[in-house]
């Protein structure tokens, strides 16, 4: 055989949720974890950390690529969002994932999207992104609840860049005493400190030149904070410097880790978060500050 001979996919793919749950059955039957890490496909190594991650505590890992119609507004790229199966299924071959959940829209909402039963989470979804975009949040907990439902891993894993997501499916996993450990997985940058992001693949050169910025200001925004700022000053010229740095933001806020709750005097433990506009891409990103 040439030495140049790739190794056979070990990769399953399925559509159908029926053909999931036969193979998952017989993983749980042969005594094996699952890890689960629901995607949006347009892979990157932000994503492939999760697949990795979902490697070391679980014998099996599955991924699901499904772009949610749920969660994205009218005027959202819910068309022009990158669908890029053939090149996604390689990495996670690659990258040892098992098997890969492709469901179309049918098979997640078979009665359509408008009569599914939803899943809200109130409170944490209406703030900061769930304010500018309305009704995202019920859309990411609805077909996070069912895919749950439908993997029935041990363990699913989020990416730490989506921190107001991962907080909302911590909260819609404790209040419905869903039987999953859910994981957090640190943020995957650009070696220029841009968080990995499939909407970065909307960015003009000239916009990937200034995206960095909003790494930048979050780092300044947590060293005024150190030094003793006072939050809404810290905020205020975070978000200049945003607009300085050719960014239209949407919001720059410093929040308690916890539960996003707004910094009070006294509170330790803070997240700054900030999303910005830049060319056709909303960009989020988040850092987290110990005041101690
Ligand atoms: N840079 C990153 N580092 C770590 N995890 C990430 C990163 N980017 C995305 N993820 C995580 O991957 C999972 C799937 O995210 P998704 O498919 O929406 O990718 P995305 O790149 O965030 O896309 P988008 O540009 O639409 O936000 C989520 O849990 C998300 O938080
Ligand atoms: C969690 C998720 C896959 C639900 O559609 C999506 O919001 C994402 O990719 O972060
Ligand atoms: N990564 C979050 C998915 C969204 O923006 O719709």
């Amino acid at each position: 055989m040439p030495s140049t001979a790739h190794a056979p996919s070990s990769l399953i793919q399925v559509e159908r949720v029926a053909d999931l749950r036969t193979q998952v059955r017989a993983w749980r039957a042969a005594g094996e974890r699952i890890a689960f890490v629901p995607t949006m496909g347009n892979l990157h190594a932000g994503h492939l950390s999760l697949v990795r991650e979902g490697r070391a505590r679980a014998e099996r890992v599955v991924a699901s690529i499904f772009v949610n119609p749920l969660q994205f507004g009218p005027s959202e790229d819910l068309d022009a969002y990158p669908r890029t199966l053939d090149a996604d299924r390689r990495q996670l071959d690659a990258t040892g994932c098992d098997l890969l959940f492709t469901p179309g829209v049918s098979e997640i909402y078979p009665r359509g999207q408008d009569t599914q039963t939803r899943v809200e989470v109130p409170g944490i979804s209406d703030i900061l992104c769930g304010a500018s975009r309305p009704g995202h949040f019920v859309g990411v907990a609805t077909v996070v609840c069912k895919l749950l439902n439908m993997v029935q891993p041990d363990v699913a894993l989020f990416g730490e860049k989506d921190f107001q997501q991962l907080l909302v499916i911590r909260r819609l996993v404790e209040d419905l005493a869903l039987p999953v450990e859910i994981v957090g997985v640190p943020i995957a940058r650009e070696s220029d400190g841009l968080a990995m992001s499939s909407r970065n693949g909307y960015l003009t050169p000239e916009e990937r030149g200034l995206a960095p910025a909003l790494y930048r200001v979050l780092n300044a925004t947590a060293d005024a904070l150190r030094a003793g700022e006072p939050v809404e000053r810290a905020e205020q010229a975070g978000l200049e410097a945003l607009a300085m740095a050719g960014l239209r933001p949407d919001y720059l806020s410093v929040r308690r880790a916890e539960d996003l709750a707004p910094a009070c005097a006294g509170d330790r433990s803070l997240v700054i978060l900030a999303a910005a506009y830049l060319g056709r891409a909303r960009l989020i990103d988040n850092l987290r500050v110990d005041l101690d």
